[in-house]
């Protein structure tokens, strides 16, 4: 038997090589423990939406012809009101069914948005809420494979604006139902649906008058979902399939003016520096020093834990053990705009304004920035992070609009809502699993927190990387497929939530 003292380093390098294989064991052992208790169970769905020819029609149709309607949200004060009142009209005469129904109520809310109330046949059964909105942000021609209010068919895609965000699901809703009632289908837990008109600029007088007029009334949800996440095929990197991410909370928003004001004069004699050079320092200043990655602080750490069995090796290592990885991992993510947009803070330099003519020295620059807050940071430490970066009381910031990150609404096996929607995902796209994330853009359904702690993020649509660049750009399209599989979801959604049990793996669907 060798005395240690005598080989140090023989001893060291066998202690060193035993202490790897321990850590190695570990982790795998607790990776494919997290992976065996997240598998994902299959469930047979309610009855299928099957189709007919002419419904194929109809449904492409009636999404063509909502795209043509140009409900633009130019910005916080324009909006097209010709075309918002003129989509109320197209909706009455595209789905006959859904307005004449006497089990269906429909209002008419804040001017321009609509509300509908389907009564259920069991009183005893809470109902539950589908948000959508029909405005849509500004798009111009230029860049676009055919003109963005056309509704063309291009090689087996609707192109146009709104068709992923988001009158895709209004159409997708308001057909499921047509749909359903034509069958026969008298539901047994009444919901509501919710279209905002007002959506991309506050929701203030289209959300917000829907919650008071549910408010008014005494009403409160099981449920609510809203457009947001969706089936994520390749964005998040190294998954071996597509995943559902569920968006139990959505960042907060910062959209802040910045302004500088200076003496004009003639552009013959400048000083120094004008409003415009100065402002642009204040926003370049922004833009290079980025906001803290805060990657592990929040909700968003459970999104990769929950899916760490869905990573291809080696990955799978690391999502499982985020205790020992979560530095790699944060700096991974903030490589791409998406990810980058799940580890921080975001600051996105948006409008920049400045100058009346090329001889005169411009006497006020002003810009936008707005920041979308990780769930880890408020709106007051963000402002205080900002007038620390900019350092310049040339530079005069006004909000004008500002709210907190919002609550993270449960997702455990007892909440019906969140279990209903992970059901449905699975039997409609092909038992994609689902976890929980953090919703990187805002909806409307922020207004309704005091209706229903159990808010969700998701529009039933599969997006690849190339489609994130879509959403408020060019080009924005949804399959026929895709738009097939929206009606799906919502058909099968409807069905699923008259069910008074909370689903489980073993669930027994109920037959229509
Ligand atoms: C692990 C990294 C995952 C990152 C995944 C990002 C996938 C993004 C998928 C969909 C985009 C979310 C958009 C949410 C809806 C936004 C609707 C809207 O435009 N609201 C107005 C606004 O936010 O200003
Ligand atoms: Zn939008
Ligand atoms: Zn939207």
């Amino acid at each position: 038997m060798t005395a240690h003292w005598r080989n140090p380093v023989g001893t060291l390098l066998g202690v060193f090589v035993v202490g790897v294989a321990v850590l190695v064991a570990l982790l795998l052992i607790r990776t494919y423990t997290l992976a065996e208790t997240k598998r994902v169970w299959l469930d047979k769905g309610a009855l299928e939406a099957e189709l007919t020819q002419e419904e194929r029609e109809q449904l492409l149709e009636a999404l063509k012809g909502a795209i043509r309607i140009p409900t633009v949200s130019f910005s916080e004060t324009e909006q097209n009101n010709t075309a918002l009142a003129e989509f109320g009209q197209y909706i009455r005469k595209a789905f006959p069914l859904v307005f004449s129904s006497s089990l269906i109520q429909h209002e008419v809310v804040g001017g321009y948005s609509h509300l509908f109330t389907v009564r259920g046949s069991d009183n005893n059964l809470q109902p539950y809420m589908l948000l959508a909105h029909f405005d849509v942000v500004p798009a111009t021609p230029e860049g676009w494979e055919v003109p963005p209010f056309s509704g063309e068919e291009h090689n087996g895609f609707i192109y146009g604006r709104g068709t992923i965000d988001d009158k895709n699901c209004v159409i997708g809703i308001l057909q499921a139902l047509e749909f359903l009632l034509k069958r026969g289908y008298k539901p047994r837990r009444s919901f509501y649906i919710g279209f905002g008109h007002d959506e991309e600029i506050s929701g203030n007088y289209g959300a917000m008058k829907i919650v008071e007029t549910l408010q008014s009334r005494g009403i409160r949800l099981s449920y609510l979902l809203d457009e947001g996440f969706a089936v994520l095929d390749g964005v998040i990197h190294g998954t071996r399939r597509p995943v559902a991410l569920i968006g139990t909370t959505e960042k907060g928003q910062i959209t802040l003016n910045l302004s500088v004001e200076k003496p004009p004069g003639h552009s013959s004699m400048p000083p120094r520096q004008t409003s415009i050079g100065i402002l642009s320092e204040a926003m370049s200043r922004l833009e290079k020093n980025p906001m803290p990655n805060m990657f592990g602080n929040g909700p968003e750490s459970s999104t990769f834990e929950d899916l760490a069995g869905e990573f291809v090796f080696p990955l799978n290592i690391v999502m499982a053990n985020l205790w020992l990885f979560s530095p790699i991992v944060s700096r991974i993510m903030e490589q791409t705009p998406s990810g980058n947009a799940f580890v921080r803070t975001t600051t996105a330099l948006s409008i920049f304004n400045a100058g009346i003519k090329s001889n005169v020295i411009p006497p006020i620059a002003r810009a936008i920035v707005n920041f979308r807050l990780h769930p880890a940071h408020t709106v007051e430490e963000v402002l205080n992070i900002v007038r620390n970066t900019i350092m310049d009381e040339q530079v005069v910031l006004s909000v004008v609009k500002a709210f907190d990150p919002l609550p993270v609404s449960p997702y455990d096996e007892e909440n019906f809502g969140y279990q209903t929607l992970k059901r449905t995902i699975h039997h409609v796209y092909s038992a994609a699993p689902v976890a929980p994330g953090v919703c990187v853009g805002n909806t409307d359904s922020r207004h309704f927190v005091n209706l229903t702690d159990s808010i969700y993020r998701f529009s039933p649509i599969v997006m690849k990387p190339e489609d994130l660049s879509r959403i408020h750009g060019l080009n924005e399209r949804i399959s026929k497929e895709g738009l097939e599989a929206i009606v799906q979801f919502y058909y099968q959604l409807i069905q699923n939530s008259d069910s008074e049990k909370v689903p489980g793996p073993h669930h027994i669907p109920e037959e229509l």
